[in-house]
C-alpha cells in the first residue's frame, strides 16, 4: 500500500496528538509531535536564561544558540510512546508543565526558530509514512500532504481535558489558568506573522467537542483508509 503524509493541525489541547499517536501505531507510521519541538526550544530558553524578566525573549542569544539545540524522539520500550529528548536528555515531562505552556507561543512566533524546526520536520517526513501534528503542518511543512485534518473543540472543553490530564499527573493548576492559557495560545498562534494557525483549504474539519477518544480514532482511521485507497 502506498505511504502517505498525514497532517493534523488545530487548536491547543483538542486531542490532535492523541488521535495522531493512535493512528500511527495502528498503521505502523512514524508519529511526530511538532508542538513538543517548540516546547523543547522553550524549555532550553528557560534553562539557559534566555527570557528577560518581562517575559520577552533574548532573541539574538537564542539565534546564535539554535545550532546547540538538538531535539529527537525515541520510543519508550515499555509504553511504545514517543519520548522527547533535548540534547540527549529525556524532557518529556518537563515540556508539558504550565511554565512551558505559558511561554511557548511567543517562542513559536520567531521566524528563525520556525525555519530551523520546519527544516527538521520536512526531513523527518521525506520518506512519507508519517503522521505529524501541529499548527502549520498542512499549510507550511507539508502543503502537499495526502491527508490533512484540522481539529477544533470549544475552548472550555479543551481546557477541561487539559485540566484533567494535569491533575492526573499531580500538577497543580487551576481550570481558569488553563482556560486562559489555551485561549491566549490560540490568539498568539492565529495572529503571528510567520505561519499563523489556519485551516488549509483542503483540510477536513473535525469538531470533536462531543466525541469520545474512541470515536475520533475510528473517524480518523476512516479518513486514512479513504486517502490511501484513492
Ligand atoms: N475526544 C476526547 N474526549 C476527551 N478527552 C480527550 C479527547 N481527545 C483527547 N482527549 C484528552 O485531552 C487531552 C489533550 O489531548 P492532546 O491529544 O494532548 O491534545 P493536543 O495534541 O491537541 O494538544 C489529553 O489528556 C487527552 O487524553
Ligand atoms: N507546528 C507547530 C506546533 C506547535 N506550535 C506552537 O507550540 C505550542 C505548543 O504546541 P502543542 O501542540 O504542544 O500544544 P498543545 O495543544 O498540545 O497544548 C503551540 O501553542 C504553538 O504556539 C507551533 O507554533 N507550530
Amino acid at each position: 500500500m502506498k505511504k502517505i503524509i498525514i497532517a493534523i493541525d488545530g487548536f491547543s489541547s483538542c486531542g490532535k496528538s492523541t488521535m495522531a499517536k493512535d493512528l500511527a501505531r495502528e498503521v505502523g507510521y512514524i508519529y511526530i509531535d511538532t508542538g513538543a519541538m517548540y516546547r523543547a526550544v522553550t524549555l532550553y530558553c528557560i534553562e539557559h536564561n534566555l527570557f528577560n524578566a518581562d517575559g520577552t525573549i533574548r532573541e539574538e542569544e537564542l539565534k546564535t544558540q539554535m545550532q546547540d539545540i538538538h531535539i529527537s524522539f525515541r520510543l519508550d520500550a515499555e509504553t511504545q510512546r514517543p519520548v522527547t529528548y533535548l540534547n540527549g536528555v529525556d524532557v518529556e515531562n518537563r515540556i508539558r508543565t504550565m511554565e512551558v505552556s505559558s511561554r511557548v507561543s511567543p517562542v513559536a512566533t520567531l521566524g528563525f526558530v520556525r525555519e530551523a524546526l520546519v527544516r527538521q520536520q520536512q526531513e523527518m517526513g521525506k520518506d512519507k509514512g508519517i503522521v505529524m501534528d501541529g499548527r502549520d503542518i498542512g499549510t507550511v511543512v507539508f502543503p502537499d500532504a495526502e491527508l490533512k485534518i484540522f481539529v477544533t473543540a470549544s475552548a472550555e472543553i479543551r481546557a477541561r481535558r487539559r485540566y484533567d490530564e494535569l491533575k492526573a499527573k499531580g500538577e497543580e493548576a487551576s481550570f481558569e489558568e488553563i482556560l486562559h492559557n489555551v485561549e491566549e495560545r490560540d490568539r498568539i498562534d492565529q495572529n503571528r506573522e510567520v505561519s499563523p494557525l489556519r485551516k488549509a483549504d483542503d483540510a477536513v474539519l473535525l469538531d470533536n467537542s462531543n466525541m469520545t477518544i474512541a470515536e475520533q480514532k475510528e473517524w480518523l482511521k476512516r479518513q486514512f483508509d479513504k486517502a490511501v485507497h484513492v
